[in-house]
C-alpha cells in the first residue's frame, strides 16, 4: 500500500445537470495530516470529500482511499472502507431524544448485529470506551444528558466521540463548525487536531472560515470553481494569499485566470 492515505488522480465531476464541480483534481494526503479544504460556496468541496467515501463517482480519474480504490470497489470493499472512515456533518446527526452516551455508543453499531436499546444493551467494554471518549472531548460530566439539551458545540463534540468508537483512520469533516460561534468552534478544532495527532489520524476538513483554516489545519486546499487554485502549508501561504480563494475575481497567475481570460477571448471581449 501506498504511504498517502488518500489518493486523488485527475478527477473530474460532471453531474447530470451538466454542472462541472470538479475539474482535473489531484492531490495526495499522508497519514497523520490535518488538511483543511477551502472554497467560496459551490466551489466544489462538499463534492470532493463525497467521492472519497464512494458516495459520489467521477466522471473521470481515480481515487484510491486507505488502499481501496473506490470508485472501482465492490459494495463489501466499500463498507468495509466506510467503517474505517469518520464521517462528521455540519448538523450533527445526533438522536436528540438519546443521551449523549447513547449517541456515542450508537458509533459502534457498524461493528455489532442487531439493533440496542439503551446503555446496558451495549458490552461493558463499549461502555466503558464510550465514557473515555466523551472525556477525550471533555464531556463526561454530560454523559447522561439528552443530546438536545446540549449546546451545538457540546453535539458537535459528541458526534466526533461518536465517530471515535469506529476507531476510524480518516475523518472526513463537512462543515463540521459553519453553525457554531468562534469560541465553540475554536473548541471543536482543537479537539479534532488533538485527537488527530494523538491518534495518527488523517482529517479533511471543508471550512469556511480561513482564519481557522490558518490557525488549526497542516495544509490548505484551496478549490475555485472545481479546481486546485491553492495546496501549500499555512505558514508558507500567508493569510492574503489565502483570502483571495474567496475573491469572485480569480486571482492573478491561477489556471482559472487563465481560463477565464481564455474564454473572454473567444467571447471577442478581450484584443
Ligand atoms: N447532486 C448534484 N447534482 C447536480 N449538481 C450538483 C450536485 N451536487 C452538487 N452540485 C453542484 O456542484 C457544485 C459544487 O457543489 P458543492 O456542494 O460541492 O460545493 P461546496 O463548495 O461544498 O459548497 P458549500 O460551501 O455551499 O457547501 C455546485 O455548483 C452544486 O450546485
Amino acid at each position: 500500500m501506498s504511504k498517502s492515505v488518500i489518493e486523488v488522480k485527475n478527477v473530474t465531476k460532471v453531474f447530470a445537470t451538466g454542472t462541472v464541480a470538479l475539474k482535473n483534481v489531484s492531490l495526495e494526503v499522508p497519514k497523520g495530516q490535518m488538511m483543511a479544504l477551502i472554497g467560496l460556496s459551490g466551489s466544489g468541496k462538499s463534492t470532493l470529500l463525497r467521492h472519497l467515501n464512494g458516495l459520489a463517482a467521477p466522471t473521470e480519474g481515480e481515487i484510491n482511499v486507505l488502499g481501496v480504490p473506490v470508485n472501482h470497489a465492490k459494495k463489501k470493499e466499500l463498507r468495509e472502507l466506510r467503517r474505517q472512515v469518520g464521517f462528521i456533518f455540519q448538523q450533527f446527526g445526533l438522536v436528540g431524544r438519546l443521551t449523549a452516551i447513547e449517541n456515542v455508543l450508537s458509533g459502534a453499531l457498524g461493528s455489532l448485529r442487531g439493533p440496542r436499546f439503551g446503555v446496558g444493551s451495549y458490552n461493558l467494554a463499549l461502555r466503558k470506551q464510550a465514557l473515555e471518549n466523551l472525556e477525550r472531548v471533555g464531556l463526561a460530566d454530560y454523559a447522561f444528558q439528552r443530546a438536545d439539551t446540549l449546546s451545538g458545540g457540546q453535539m458537535q463534540r459528541v458526534a466526533i466521540a461518536r465517530t471515535l468508537m469506529q476507531k476510524p483512520s480518516l475523518m472526513l469533516a463537512d462543515e463540521p463548525v459553519a453553525s457554531l460561534d468562534p469560541e465553540s468552534s475554536a473548541q471543536v478544532m482543537d479537539i479534532m487536531l488533538k485527537i488527530a495527532k494523538e491518534e495518527k489520524l488523517t482529517v479533511v476538513v471543508t471550512l469556511h472560515q480561513v482564519e481557522l483554516a490558518m490557525g488549526w489545519a497542516d495544509r490548505i486546499v484551496g478549490l475555485r470553481d472545481g479546481e486546485v487554485v491553492l495546496d501549500d502549508e499555512p505558514k508558507k501561504l500567508g493569510t492574503k494569499k489565502v483570502m483571495e480563494v474567496y475573491q469572485r475575481v480569480a486571482p492573478e497567475g491561477t489556471n482559472a485566470q487563465e481560463l477565464a481570460k481564455e474564454s473572454l477571448f473567444k467571447m471577442g471581449k478581450l484584443g
